[in-house]
């Protein structure tokens, strides 16, 4: 089905719990048109933790229910926000795209869980919402996850970077997309990003974030932790492959704490481990990048970008100096992904999911009462 260029909504509450990105697009499923629109609406703490809970819930639960509807209240203020913001009405927005909260992800198990309630958007924004990305492509053998390399594809075509080039996205967890010289894509999760960092932090200060790494900046990374976090067999696993926010991590959390790390010393290492998996990760790749691009959060982490710019040996640069939004990156590709589901095209392909086709994904839910026909 061919749909013609469309306003899109993207939105992602992604694995680091820090609230709900939210970014205007105009796309036709292939070609984007970014509009500078986005918002960010932090989470409350108490929501946060209320999340947290849910992390590792295989199943639905009767508080993940409430949690659900609680968090999808957020996005219908993101919404609302971005609208003002853009100066735009419901009725020309044609569709949203509604990540939701990961809250478990087993693709060997056949399950990938994210938490939200995407009718309750539909009706609340009177906006047809896109939302269930993940599951055809678990369905069908896939990771599931990362799903924005064909984003990321998309707008370096349009950047006209020279290829290879790997665009690095620093969230709660890492992932890499390595565009080749013929648009081939290989993509993956390299490992942790900001996420262990934020809770060590949170643990040790009261606050989640070590801002700009200035807290990791002061102190020293204990090397052998790196080496024995490097021991894990995820590094060596071939690639396509995903993470849920807890692998690996827990293992990182014990080897720092049987070292009984200051904080500023813990920060310092827990960086150092989130560059080593992204330097791990390059052997996987088919060619050497001529550069990277880091979108996300972490490349606001200056000792994160210094660390990665000496140990890749290319220039590292924050996506930014393309004119992208690096903070609404991913908010956008759900808009665009949303978009790509109305035009039956595929979200996911061998080299990004490891799912043996390329694949359609996501549902559609109508908004009963658009407020176009109010
Ligand atoms: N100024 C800053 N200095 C250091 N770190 C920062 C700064 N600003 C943001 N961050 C980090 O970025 C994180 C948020 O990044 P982002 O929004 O890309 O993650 P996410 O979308 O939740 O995760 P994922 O990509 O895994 O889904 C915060 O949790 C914080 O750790
Ligand atoms: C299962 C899941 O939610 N994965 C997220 C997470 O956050 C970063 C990384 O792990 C990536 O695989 C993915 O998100 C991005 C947006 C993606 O699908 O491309």
């Amino acid at each position: 089905m061919t749909t013609g260029w469309i306003k899109a909504i993207g939105m992602m509450s992604g694995t680091s719990l820090d609230g709900v990105d939210a970014a205007l697009i105009e796309t036709d499923g292939v070609e984007v048109r970014r509009t500078g629109h986005a918002v960010f609406v932090p989470y409350s703490p108490e929501l946060r933790e209320r999340m947290r809970a849910c992390f590792g819930n295989r199943s639905a639960t009767n508080t993940e229910h409430v949690v659900a509807d609680d968090l999808t209240l957020v996005h219908v203020d993101a919404v609302n926000m971005l609208l003002d913001r853009a100066s735009i009405s419901p009725s020309e927005i044609g569709v949203i795209g509604f990540h939701g909260q990961t809250v478990f992800h087993e693709p060997a198990s056949g399950i990938t869980r994210q938490i939200g309630t995407p009718d309750m958007l539909a009706e609340k924004a009177g906006i047809p919402v896109v939302a269930d990305f993940r599951l055809a492509d678990v369905a069908a053998g896939g990771e599931g996850a990362p799903l924005a390399p064909v984003y990321h594809a998309a707008l370096m075509k349009s950047a006209g970077v020279d290829m290879p080039v790997a665009v690095l996205n620093i969230g709660g967890v890492s992932n890499v997309t390595w565009i080749g010289p013929n648009e081939e894509l290989l993509a993956f999760d390299c490992g942790p990003g900001n996420a262990r960092i934020d809770d060590w932090m949170l643990r040790h200060t009261g606050t989640p974030v070590d801002l700009n790494g200035a807290t990791a900046a002061s102190g020293l990374p204990d090397p052998m932790i790196e080496v024995r976090f490097l021991e894990d067999p995820y590094f060596d696993r071939i690639p396509p492959k995903s993470l849920d926010r807890e692998d690996i991590a827990s293992r990182i959390d014990g080897l720092v704490a049987e070292a009984k790390l200051g904080v500023a010393d813990g920060a310092a290492t827990l960086a150092q481990c989130t560059v080593a998996a992204v330097v791990a990760g390059v052997n996987h790749l088919p060619s050497a990048p001529l550069q990277w691009f880091v979108c996300g959060g972490g490349r606001h982490n200056d000792y994160l970008m210094e660390h990665l710019n000496n140990r890749l040996g290319v220039p590292v640069r924050s996506v930014d100096e393309l004119d992208w939004d690096g903070d609404a990156v991913e908010a956008e590709c759900f808009g665009y992904l949303a978009v790509r589901h109305l035009c039956d095209l595929p979200l996911s392909f061998p080299g990004t999911t490891g799912v043996p086709h390329p694949c359609c994904g996501g549902l559609l839910y109508k908004a009963l009462h658009p407020v176009s026909s109010v």
